[in-house]
Formats: C-alpha cells, structure tokens, sequence
C-alpha cells in the first residue's frame, strides 16, 4: 500500500489505545500535516473537509484550492489537473475540494508524504440523495415523469444518457469520481483492477454510515489529537427533502449503481477489519470521548444547547447560508446565537468555521491565502525585470517556478470567467 508503512506504525503506536490524545500534547509522535482528500459527492464529504479547513487553519498550512474558471471545485467533471490549482496555493499541504481523481496529476501538487483519504456512502442512501439534490441539474434526472425515483429505476436506459454533461451524478458516481469508468460492466476483473488502485492510492477509506469510527482511524492515522476531529454534520437536507426508500429499491440502486455497490462492500468490510485490529474497547472509548468533546464544543458555541437546524432562509449570517441546489430541495445549516459563545467557551471565529458551509469556506481561505501571497510575493519575484513582463509575472510567476512551465496554462475560459469577477456558475456547486 501507497502508505502502508505508516499506517501500521501508527496502529502499532495506539494498540489498545495507550496513547490517546485528548488534548495537545508534546512527547508523541508528530502530527502529520499533508492529507490530500478526494472529496465526492453526497457521502458526507464537507463534513471532512470542514475538518481539514480548519486544521490547516489552526496549523498554517496551505490549502489547495481551485481557479476561479473551476468554481469551488477543481473544475468537476473533467480528470483533475495541476493546472486547476489556483497559484496562491500552491505549494499545498491540503486538498479537499471536490475533483475527479487523477492521481498522478494530484502527486504534483501535495508533498510526496502526503497521506491520501477518501469516503465513501452506502450506493442506496447515496443515490437517493443525488437523485433530490441534482433533480434539476441532471438530465437524466429531470426527464422522469414527476420526478419519481421508482420511474427513473423501473428504467433507467430510459432517462440517463452516459455521454451527456452532469451524467455522473446519474451512475456509479463513487467509482467515476475515483477515476473510474461509471458506464463499465461490473464485472470481477474491473472491479479488482478498481479496488487495487483505490487501495495503492489510499491509506484511508472513510465510510459515511461510520463516520466516527472511520475518525477514529484518521485521528491515528495521521496522529492528530482529539479536538482535530471534532465537528457538526454539514450539507444536510431537511427532514421532508429525504424520502425513505420502499422494499426493493435499495436492491435496485445496487444494481444499477453496481460498480459503486461492489466498491463499498468492499471498503466498508476493511474499516471495519482495520477497526477490528484496534480493539473494539479502543474504538467504543476513542468513540465516547470524541462524542463528548463535540458535545462540549458545540455546545459551547450555541449558549449551552444543541444546535437547531434551519432552512437557509432564517439564517441570519450570509456566510453561514448553504448553498441550495434547487426549489425541491432543501439544505439546512446553523445559525450562531445572539449573544454568541459564552465567555468560558470555544471563541466565536471557532464556531464561525465550524458551520461553514463549503463555498464560503473554500472563498474565505482563498482570501486570506491570497492575501499571504501577495504580502510574500515581491520576496519571490527574481530581479530585475522590465515592467510589461514584471506585470504578466504579477499573475503567474511563482506558480510557473513551482510547477514548471507546462503547468502554466490556465484552462480554457479562465481568463473570460476571472475578468468577469469569477463568480460561481449553479451549476458547478455541489
Ligand atoms: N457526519 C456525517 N455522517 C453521516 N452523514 C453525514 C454527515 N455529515 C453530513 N452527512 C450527510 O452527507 C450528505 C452530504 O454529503 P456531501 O457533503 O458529500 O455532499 S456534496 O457532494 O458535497 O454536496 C448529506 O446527506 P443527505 O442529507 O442524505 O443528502 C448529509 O446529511
């Protein structure tokens, strides 16, 4: 395995949980801070990468994030490039945005010790949240009769066009997101073939449906402590939004989702191998204590209580306003109270970030890493120059030395979009 090496150290340093990290704390192994993780779609993915937000936050460390031409997302659908990173941030310790895995491409961007980590979602639960949040975006989706799930699966050849923009979030989204071919058969020899890269990439799988038992195993993973971990679920729909899935459906999503069906009932089965290898009276503490804590956090940061779901529309803060794909959906967010934390508590730029929906995330980080750029940026600049050229440099020049010149060119349309103010199009949010 691509990083196999260090996560059996790492489990060896926590068998039977004698060093767990509740606190920060010096003497044990450093934290790792190179993490590139592939973040897909609907399986709970901006929730880890608020994580990862904030940890390169609270520890300085550079996040990669798109051009403005790619939205807040490294230009999705197409395979990733280098060239989509946007020339503030790089060189990167971080990446967390959505993007359509090419490894070889993401190597170049994150330092070689760059520890890889991706999640995955059961394919029924995962389908039926693609199907309400992109009904209006997906063609495929839009065609059926009365926006009927059960329509779209008596006949999916129907509706769903593989070669038609947005078709990914129609078919094995999973397996196309990790770089696969969604429209493939499933048959045994792709899904190895599959299933091998996965693992030769990854040192972590995350499961959706295990979410602190898979942070667990990040946690020691990348030797983080305990408060690196904590968080409140993000991008969630509302409760009339979700639709429960009659007997038969999830069997028929599996089948017409089977690449991404064969996908995680096998990484499902190796969390909980790994899982296994740590002891379930670690795991079950390791759970607690990270339940507590969030409790307390949270806690701490709505004036003593849980928070309360709201609708976008009675969210006060812009900046805490999920984005909201369409009229049919709804996604619900938090509110920060009045009065703010209380004085004993986490600050209220804590529990800012902590509910920040993944656009203003991606926009505020990019503000404030630009900002350092350009405070960095005459340290950079070899002299001397002549003026015209020293201007075009004002754009790319660092980025060039760092990547090479191949990487330079900007993908088509950037320039157009960035001139316009670069503003995010619907369509490329998730
Ligand atoms: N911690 C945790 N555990 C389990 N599930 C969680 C968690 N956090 C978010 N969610 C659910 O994940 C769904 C959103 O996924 P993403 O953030 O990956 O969506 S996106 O592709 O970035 O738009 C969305 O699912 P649906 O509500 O079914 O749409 C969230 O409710």
């Amino acid at each position: 395995l691509h990083h196999g090496g260090h996560f059996s150290w790492t489990i060896k340093a926590f068998l039977g949980c004698p060093s767990l990290r509740p606190l920060p704390s010096s003497g044990l192994k450093a934290k790792h801070t190179s993490v590139a993780f592939l973040k897909t779609h609907k399986t709970a993915s901006t929730t880890v990468q608020n994580i990862l937000f904030r940890f390169a936050e609270r520890h300085n460390l550079t996040v990669a994030l798109p051009v403005q031409a790619c939205a807040h997302q490294f230009c999705y659908p197409r395979p990733f490039s280098a060239r989509f990173v946007h020339p503030h941030t790089v060189p990167a310790r971080v990446v967390a945005s959505h993007m359509r895995l090419n490894a070889s491409e993401l190597r170049r961007v994150v330092p070689a010790d760059a520890v890889y980590v991706t999640i995955l979602r059961e394919p029924a639960a995962m389908f039926e949240s693609l199907f309400s949040y992109y009904n209006q975006h997906c063609l495929s989706f839009r065609r059926v009769p009365n926006g009927s799930l059960e329509a779209f699966l008596d006949d999916p050849w129907r509706y769903y066009r593989p070669e038609e923009k947005d078709s990914m979030y129609a078919r094995n989204t999973l397996t196309f997101d990790l770089g696969g071919e969604k429209d493939r058969p499933a048959d045994a020899a792709y899904v190895a073939g599959l299933v091998g890269e996965v693992e030769r990439v990854f040192s972590l799988v995350m499961i959706a449906e295990h979410f602190d038992e898979s942070l667990v195993l990040l946690r020691h993973l990348l030797s983080w402590d305990l408060e690196d971990v904590l968080y409140v679920k993000l991008n969630m729909r509302s409760p009339g939004s979700r639709r429960s899935l009659g007997a038969g459906l999830p069997a028929r999503i599996r089948a017409w989702n089977a690449l991404d069906a064969q996908l995680y009932d096998h990484f499902n089965a190796s969390l909980w191998r790994r899982l296994a290898g740590l002891g379930a009276a670690c795991v079950g503490r390791e759970v607690r204590l990270l339940r507590r804590a969030r409790d307390r956090l949270v806690r701490g940061c709505f004036g003593g209580r849980l928070p309360q779901l709201r609708p976008a529309t009675q969210i006060r803060n812009k900046e805490l306003r999920p984005w909201q794909p369409s009229a049919r959906v709804d996604i619900v967010g938090y509110d920060l109270p009045h009065n703010g934390s209380r004085p004993a508590g986490p600050s209220q730029d804590v529990c800012l970030k902590l509910i920040m929906p993944e656009v203003q995330y991606s926009q505020r980080l990019l503000r404030i890493q630009s900002l350092r750029y350009r405070r960095g940026y005459p340290k950079r600049l070899p002299p001397p120059l002549r003026p015209t050229l020293a201007r075009r440099r004002l754009h790319v020049g660092s980025f060039r030395d760092f990547l090479g010149p191949a990487l330079n060119q900007r993908p088509r349309g950037s320039q157009t979009r960035a001139g316009r103010g670069g503003r995010f199009s619907r369509r490329q949010l998730s």
